[in-house]
């Protein structure tokens, strides 16, 4: 089932001809079978479903960390995968910045290591997201100096973000990025989330449990496992 949002603008870098997302394919973990039919010309799309239903699969299929039986994975119009031509980009050639549930920093590096992570190899050359650019968008440049571990739920998560960002991705996949927060927190940190939407003309995925949020982020709304 999908539901289509209303138009939203989004600017010179907004949806065109070119931004489809083909989500065609099937996959099994264990005793888990899922099988997914989305075709999308909403830049921004999020995948709704009870717990159990396959969201984080369907992801990490996305991300090439999981391989489908079967199918098509096309991301604004760049084929990752395809069964039947023999198409399987490795994981690490996707250009994918995933932010978990859980910010999953690193803990013994401060907030501006933990970013300047994102930003190596290939990454360091002609970024297309900057590292000042990044800091000012997310509003971290008050946590620069900061441990990690005095970081709170929020916080953690714009670092997580910044840092996805910093890797020069070309989509971004997101994982109930508000779920491990407290309702005040979610509300502070969607504005960011929806600067990102806004200001960042990357195709996103975003996978969440809450209507509310939903409704908030993405152009397009698809349930799975109904
Ligand atoms: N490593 C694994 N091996 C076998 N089965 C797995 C593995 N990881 C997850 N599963 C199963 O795959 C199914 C889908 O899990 P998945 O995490 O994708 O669902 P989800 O919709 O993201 O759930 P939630 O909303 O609770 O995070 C579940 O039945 C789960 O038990």
């Amino acid at each position: 089932m999908s539901d289509a949002m209303p138009d939203r603008d989004h600017g010179a870098g907004g949806p065109s001809m070119d931004d489809i997302h083909v989500l065609d394919f099937s996959l099994r973990r264990g005793s888990f079978e899922r099988s997914v039919r989305i075709r999308s010309r909403r830049r921004v799309i999020a995948l709704v479903g009870e717990s159990g239903a396959g969201k984080t699969s369907l992801l990490y299929a996305v991300a090439g960390l999981l391989r489908p039986q079967r199918g098509r994975i096309e991301i604004a119009g760049r084929c990752l995968f395809d069964s039947e031509r023999g198409i399987d980009v490795p994981a690490h050639r996707r250009r994918i910045g995933y932010v978990f549930q859980d910010a999953r920093l690193f803990p013994h590096l401060n907030v501006r290591r933990n970013l300047l992570y994102g930003l190596h190899g290939e990454a360091r050359h002609a970024p297309r997201f900057a590292f000042e650019a990044v800091v000012e968008l997310l509003g971290i440049a008050p946590l620069l100096e900061r441990d990690i571990a005095g970081l709170s739920g929020g916080e953690s998560q714009r670092v997580a973000l910044g840092r996805a960002l910093l890797s020069q991705p070309q989509i971004l996949l997101l994982d109930e990025p508000l779920s491990m927060l407290d309702m005040n927190r979610r509300d502070e940190l969607l504005p960011y989330l929806q600067r990102v939407r806004d200001e960042i003309a990357l195709p996103m995925i975003y996978v969440s449990h809450y209507p509310e949020e939903v409704r908030r982020i993405a152009d397009e709304v698809h349930t799975i496992g109904a």
